[in-house]
């Protein structure tokens, strides 16, 4: 710019403290609630913190979100990253990976596999999964966090490697499940500056927040060995000829007949490695919005049971077949997702150039947070935000309205590559516990309802219900739905349903 010519505003914010800008205002948890009050606070839908050179770019609505990451997604395609990304092995997940042909390569790979047509060959596993969950809650009602998480992974280390999680003490799931909560907290604002301020790692590691060396070779550790452990499973499986078909297993059968370059065999590792991330903590963080809003919400169950009966009757589970004659449960999952977006700040794009939007200067290099929270919670949008409320997904005449995108699944270029099998998952999960449970508060002694604590906590960039304080496990009970028994000892013909399920093993 000249020097007569004025540059144009960075979008509002908190006004920055000299030198440090606003290094003390980045909120440290619930950043998706406190982002959405200064929205209300600065009277602007977008908005910007800086410090040292690090911007913060800010959306609150749909529109600007659409706008930016959508329309102009030329600009708004790449991530933020700092260097220690790398000491952590993290390039090598796509979600974290530069805009550019390295990423573009993976995620055509992504899309082949996971694009609506290829996700129905998850079904199969899908189905399983599904039904060993059933199963869990039947046989141990009182462990269903554990049977939650395990639904979870056990599903994305089937459809990446055909490996079978038995039980949560899996070594695979130990090592994932460190990595990932060292992994959380420390790419988010907060969760460790770091990544705002990439000159933060000069700083020694015993200051408070900040991840050390030590840590950052665990990441590393635990990343290697993620991958590493169930890319050798299937490697064994198929010398011992007892592979399970899998993205991970069909490559490599390929690769043994017919040949493959290093680089296939490196981004499909890459992609099955992300997916195992990304797929289990979004579906762990869903299925506990599902068990609390149906643990609060008898009447939206009953509802639900209801068109389950109706449609499916008892002889027989629901299938994804189902879904187009089950609306109720999709606006059920629709409302899940809105409710409680497991991302909430989705992840953060970066813009590769300056731009000008609504007379403001969105710098180039900007870390851009689509604030999905604020959006699904827009009085505008959803009047009465806070309430768990399926039928805000009806029309007049009580048919599903076309409110079907999913913002939880983020935006652009690189909204949620797997949001086909994440839905077919989550549908599924919903229709089926609701077809063989009635969940409901635990009793005490006296025959009174326990009350379960109403706490969520964001955790790095996720959104749980609090796992053992809020859902302290015998605060809920899963009744198995008396009438499928019923029925099934009136008339012989009718198989229980219960029957259907694997046993435990
Ligand atoms: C309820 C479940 C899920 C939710 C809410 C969710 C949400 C998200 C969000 C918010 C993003 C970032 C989008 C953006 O940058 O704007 C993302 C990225 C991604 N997700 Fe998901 N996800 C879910 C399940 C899955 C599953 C099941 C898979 C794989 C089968 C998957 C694979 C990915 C990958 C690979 C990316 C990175 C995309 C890229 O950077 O190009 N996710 N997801």
């Amino acid at each position: 710019l000249g020097s007569g010519a004025r540059q144009a505003p960075y979008p509002p914010g908190p006004k920055p403290r000299p030198i440090i800008g606003n290094m003390l205002d980045f909120p440290t948890e619930e950043a998706s609630r406190t982002y959405t009050e200064w929205g209300r606070q600065f009277n602007s839908p977008i908005l910007h913190v800086e410090s040292l050179g690090n911007h913060v770019v800010i959306l609150n609505k749909r529109e600007d979100a659409d706008e930016l990451l959508e329309q102009r997604a030329k600009l708004y395609s790449d991530r933020p990253t700092v260097p220690i990304f790398k000491l952590f092995g993290w390039e090598y997940n796509i979600a974290l990976m530069p805009y550019g042909e390295e990423w573009r390569q993976h995620r055509r790979v992504c899309q082949q596999n996971f694009n609506p047509q290829a996700a129905k060959q998850y079904e199969t596993i899908q189905m399983e999964k599904t039904r060993q969950l059933l199963r869990g809650l039947l046989d141990a009602p009182k462990e269903f966090e554990a049977h939650s998480k395990l639904f979870s992974i056990g599903l994305a280390m089937s459809m990446m490697y055909g490996y079978e999680v038995k039980s949560i003490d899996d070594p695979v799931i130990a090592v994932a499940e460190e990595g990932n909560i060292l992994a959380a907290r420390l790419i988010v604002p907060g969760g460790s500056l770091i990544n705002i301020f990439p000159f933060l790692r000069h700083i020694p590691p015993w200051v408070p927040g900040l991840p050390s060396r030590r840590k950052a070779m665990t990441v590393r550790q635990l990343n290697d060995e993620m991958m590493r452990i169930p890319t050798d499973f299937v490697k064994k499986s198929l010398a011992e000829g007892t592979a399970v078909s899998s993205l991970v297993t069909d490559f490599y059968e390929k690769k043994y007949a017919v040949g493959a370059s290093q680089e296939e065999e490196d981004i499909i590792r890459n992609v099955a490695y992300t997916v195992y991330g990304a797929a289990s903590d979004t579906t762990i963080s869903s299925s506990g919005t599902f068990f609390y809003q149906m643990v609060t919400n008898p009447e939206i169950q009953k509802k639900a049971q209801a068109e389950l009966d109706r449609v499916v009757g008892l002889r027989r589970l629901p299938t994804l077949e189902d879904r187009g004659s089950l609306p109720y449960i999709e606006a059920i999952y629709r409302e899940m997702l809105r409710m409680r977006p497991p991302v909430p700040l989705s992840v953060p794009h970066r813009s590769s150039e300056d731009d000008h939007y609504k007379g403001y200067l969105i710098p180039k290099g900007a870390t851009i947070f689509p604030n999905i929270w604020a959006m699904t919670h827009d009085e505008e949008v959803y009047p009465d935000p806070f309430t768990f409320k399926p039928e805000r997904f009806f029309d007049a005449e009580g048919n599903l309205n076309n409110d079907d995108r999913i913002l939880a699944y983020g935006f652009g270029r690189r909204v949620c590559v797997g949001k086909y099998v994440a839905s077919g998952s989550m549908w599924l999960m919903i229709a089926s516990v609701l077809a063989c449970f009635s969940i409901k508060k635990a009793q005490d002694e006296e025959g009174n309802e326990i009350e379960i604590n109403h706490d969520y906590h964001e955790f790095g960039l996720m959104r749980y219900v609090q796992a053992t304080l809020v859902f302290s496990q015998s605060f809920l009970t899963f009744m198995t739905r008396p009438f499928r028994i019923e029925v099934a000892s009136s008339n012989s013909n009718v198989q229980p349903v219960f029957d259907l399920l694997p046993s435990r093993s």
